[in-house]
């Protein structure tokens, strides 16, 4: 049972699309290597002011869910770290597997956490649009955050009590006030490198910056992730797990770190 399983999993149908980028140098995710990463004296500390009236709805976009942004001005930001611009908040997102085994994109020393939030950004200095930022190289930074099955985390508790109402492809609620810097660990510490989109279009258009700090969870919040599905009201249910993308070459790059 469990190898059809994982032979059905592996051929689920977000990964029948080619799985590399043709000529891609710069994919994502990686492995990051703690020892082989190099401390950058130069890189500074990331600014995060983020308004909590910003937020928008959740929704369920059958490949996770999504908590959506007004992206319309400059109200939720980062700014610092490696990037050159300040970026606006758009959405954040999760990755997660079907047990605590494996579910993150990134792996730190060949670890899987169970879990990853990814926060996007976009560079609305330089680029009119979101969608012409997912086309450049400097147009996107997203923020990884490990999740690791530990204690209850009070602030993930509000979106898991929404999930239920998202349970099916293409749902979607209001969600009007929430501050998603309850999810980011307060250590400064982080890794990055110059990466892409971990689902089509793919896009080399990412400055990741990924925590060092993971956030810690209890197994009930992990276990409400995966209670979604992949599949819309009226199909035969596809529960919403291993929505994570398999480890790319890291070619050419070097993963720096704000920490020595
Ligand atoms: C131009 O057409 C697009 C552009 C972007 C799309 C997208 C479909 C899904 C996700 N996105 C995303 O914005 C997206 C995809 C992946 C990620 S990730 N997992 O953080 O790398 C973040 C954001 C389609
Ligand atoms: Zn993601």
């Amino acid at each position: 049972a469990c190898c059809s399983y994982r032979l059905r999993d592996a051929l689920h149908p977000l990964w029948q699309s080619p799985l590399t980028i043709p000529g891609g140098t710069r994919q994502s995710p990686i492995n990051i290597q703690w020892r082989d990463s190099v401390y950058d004296p130069f890189l500074k500390p990331l600014k995060i002011s983020y308004d909590p009236t910003t937020c928008l709805h959740i929704w369920n976009n059958g490949y996770s869910f999504l908590v959506e942004f007004d992206d319309s001005t400059d109200r939720s930001v980062i700014v610092g770290g490696p990037l050159e611009n300040q970026y606006r908040l758009k959405q954040f997102h999760f990755h997660w597997g079907a047990i605590n085994e494996w579910g993150s994109e990134h792996t730190v020393d060949s670890k899987f956490y169970p879990a990853e939030l990814h926060l996007v950004h976009w560079n609305a200095v330089v680029y009119p649009t979101f969608e012409e930022a997912v086309m450049e190289g400097n147009g996107l930074a997203v923020i990884g955050v490990f999740l690791k099955l530990g204690a209850h985390h009070e602030g993930l508790q509000t979106l898991v009590d929404a999930l239920p109402a998202v349970k099916h492809k293409d749902a979607v609620i209001e969600f009007d006030v929430f501050d998603p810097s309850c999810l980011i660990p307060s250590c400064p510490d982080y890794w990055t490198y110059a990466g892409s989109l971990t689902t089509p279009p793919l896009t080399e258009s990412v400055t990741w910056i990924i925590k060092k700090k993971p956030i810690e969870v209890d197994e009930n919040q992990l276990e409400a992730f995966r209670m979604l599905l992949f599949t819309s009201d009226g199909e035969e249910e596809k529960r919403m797990v291993d929505n994570f993308r398999p480890l790319q070459p890291l070619m050419n790059r070097t993963v720096r770190s704000s920490f020595q």
